[in-house]
């Protein structure tokens, strides 16, 4: 019996050890086929422990300068590797970026996954037939007459602005730039959004909210820099990831309340004009609908809607999409004017011969194709100062990209990012320039859907500023750039009122 024993033992242990052996071949044989392909793609020599790892400088000014040098380096694509398992290709010409933006691929998780406690599963980070679906659903909430509505309630955001640079303009004071432009795309997109009035742009980070949504990014990003705090428990363990979920529940619980509330509002509205008929009917159309309404009546071929979680994450979502790009855009657009003042004084030209003889500073809806060299200078400066530097993407399947083919499972960076020169964009230079060269919005299926929305909240924020005020660069701060296109210093310039100042707004 004993000996019967000891012969099933060792067979299962002969078993297992043959098992494991045969684990370990495969995954050397994965491994050395990887480092074959991968070798392909021209490459810095890296260490064997570390790979690239050491070789980036890190979130500064130097970092940004590194990565340029890679790009002017290898122009089409090249690998690095973070440590000997995990390859990265970075994509660096149009049409080697195309190859991957033509898909639907998903985001690669290591990155996009700092987010997820904040906005979950919203379109920006789901994949799939989720994404694909709920991408439909919303698509209503960004046609054009829907952004037409919400030009009135960013004038009303933009008044409050002007108002404040009027202030500081008389004061003759320097301030910095992101904080101010930060509270107005906040208040535009919570108007825009969901219709909530936070006074944000008086309060700033006094209210609880606000200040949550402002740490929010910020503490994600810092993050990102810290790979060893990437799993959640781990940064739970901190003081930092302890405040950052706690900001998570209070966003969240100020979302659901909002929810909440429209939820009742819509259930009363169709019942009124259930019953009263096309008066009542029409006055509730009075009332704007917002990005709130069509995410809480959006319905697929099945007849099924969002559920209370996919709708408050599309909210975050957009509140995150849809403020902390467009800050950083508006913000390096009046820094790029402010440093190039005969590039401002053309468009203040523009501007003034737009709203000849207005009453009102409001810009409306057909003023905004009416501006084309401000234009220019937008695009200008989301090619010089993208406000989102990369996309990430973890490929499914084996892709060839420039003849070699990248293994399913790997990263792959798409870069987005001289000399200000707004000329670059006449009609004639853009047409014969390939569409993936200028993706600040990225491109293909997974593009940004807020494009619009955010090109004519800040044409129009900077046409009202330029027609009142003349941007000036305090000369004593030094402006530093990062790889994220914020500036650890931060910018500081002064308003100085124009003529063309009314007793209003
Ligand atoms: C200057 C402002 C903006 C820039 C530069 C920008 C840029 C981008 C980029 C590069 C992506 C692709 C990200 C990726 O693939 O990982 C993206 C996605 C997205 N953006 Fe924007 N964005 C801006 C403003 C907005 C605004 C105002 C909104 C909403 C109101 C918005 C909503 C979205 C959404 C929902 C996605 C995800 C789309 C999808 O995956 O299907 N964005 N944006």
């Amino acid at each position: 019996m004993a000996i019967i024993l000891s012969t099933v033992l060792s067979l299962v242990a002969v078993g297992v050890v043959n098992f494991c052996a045969f684990k370990i071949l495969r995954a050397v044989q994965r491994y050395r086929k990887l480092c074959r392909q991968i070798s392909h793609f021209p490459h810095d020599p890296g260490n064997v422990f570390w790979g690239n790892l050491l070789q980036h400088p890190g979130p500064s000014e130097e970092g940004l300068r590194y990565q340029r040098e890679m790009v002017a380096k290898y122009p089409r694509a090249y690998s690095v590797w973070l440590g000997p398992f995990f390859p990265v290709v970075l994509l660096t010409h149009p049409d080697t970026v195309k190859t991957i933006l033509r898909t639907s691929e998903p985001k690669s998780h290591y990155t996009y996954s700092l987010f997820k406690p904040w906005i979950g599963d919203g379109l920006l980070l789901s994949g799939g037939q989720k994404w694909e679906r709920n991408r439909c659903l919303l698509a209503p909430a960004f046609h054009l007459d829907i952004l037409r509505s919400y030009l009135d309630k960013k004038n009303k955001a933009a008044d409050v602005f002007m108002k404040k640079l009027k202030g500081s303009a008389k004061r003759e004071e320097y301030f910095e730039v992101f904080s101010v432009v930060r509270m107005f795309a906040l208040d535009v997109i919570l108007r825009c959004a969901f219709s909530y009035d936070t006074d944000c742009q008086q309060l700033g980070e006094q209210h609880p909210y606000i200040r949550a949504v402002v740490a929010l990014p910020q503490m994600a990003v810092k993050r990102f820099f810290q790979p060893w705090l990437y799993n959640d428990w781990l940064y739970f363990l901190t003081p930092s990831g302890r405040q950052f979920f706690k900001h998570c529940e209070e966003v969240h619980a100020v979302a659901e309340e909002i929810i909440a509330k429209r939820r009742e509002v819509l259930v009363d509205e169709a019942f009124l004009s259930q019953r009263l008929n096309s008066e009542n009917a029409d006055n509730c159309k009075q009332r704007y609908v917002d990005f709130l309404d069509i995410l809480l009546t959006a319905k697929d071929e099945d007849g099924e809607g969002l559920t209370p979680l996919e709708i408050r994450d599309e909210v975050d979502t957009l509140l995150l999409a849809g403020h902390d790009t467009t800050t950083s855009a508006i913000s390096w657009a009046m820094f790029s004017l402010a440093q190039h003042p005969e590039i401002q004084a053309s468009c203040q030209a523009e501007v003034d011969d737009l709203m000849a003889d207005r009453q009102s500073d409001d810009i409306v809806w057909e003023d905004l194709s009416k501006l084309p060299y401000l234009t220019m200078c937008i695009k200008e400066t989301l090619r010089l100062y993208s406000p989102v530097t990369y996309i990430q993407r973890e490929l499914t399947r084996d892709t060839e990209i420039d003849g070699h083919t990248v293994p399913a499972g790997c990263i792959v960076n798409i870069g987005i990012y001289d000399e200000f020169q707004p000329e670059r964009f006449t009609e004639e230079n853009a047409s014969a320039r390939s569409p993936y060269a200028f993706i600040p919005f990225s491109a293909g299926p997974r593009a940004c859907m807020g494009q619009h929305f955010a090109v004519n909240e800040i044409k129009l924020v900077l046409a009202r500023m330029l027609h009142r005020f003349t941007l000036v660069l305090d000369p004593n701060h030094k402006v530093e750039k990062t790889i994220v296109m914020k500036s650890p210093t931060g910018i500081r310039m002064k308003t100085v009122a124009r003529l063309t100042e009314k007793s209003t707004p």
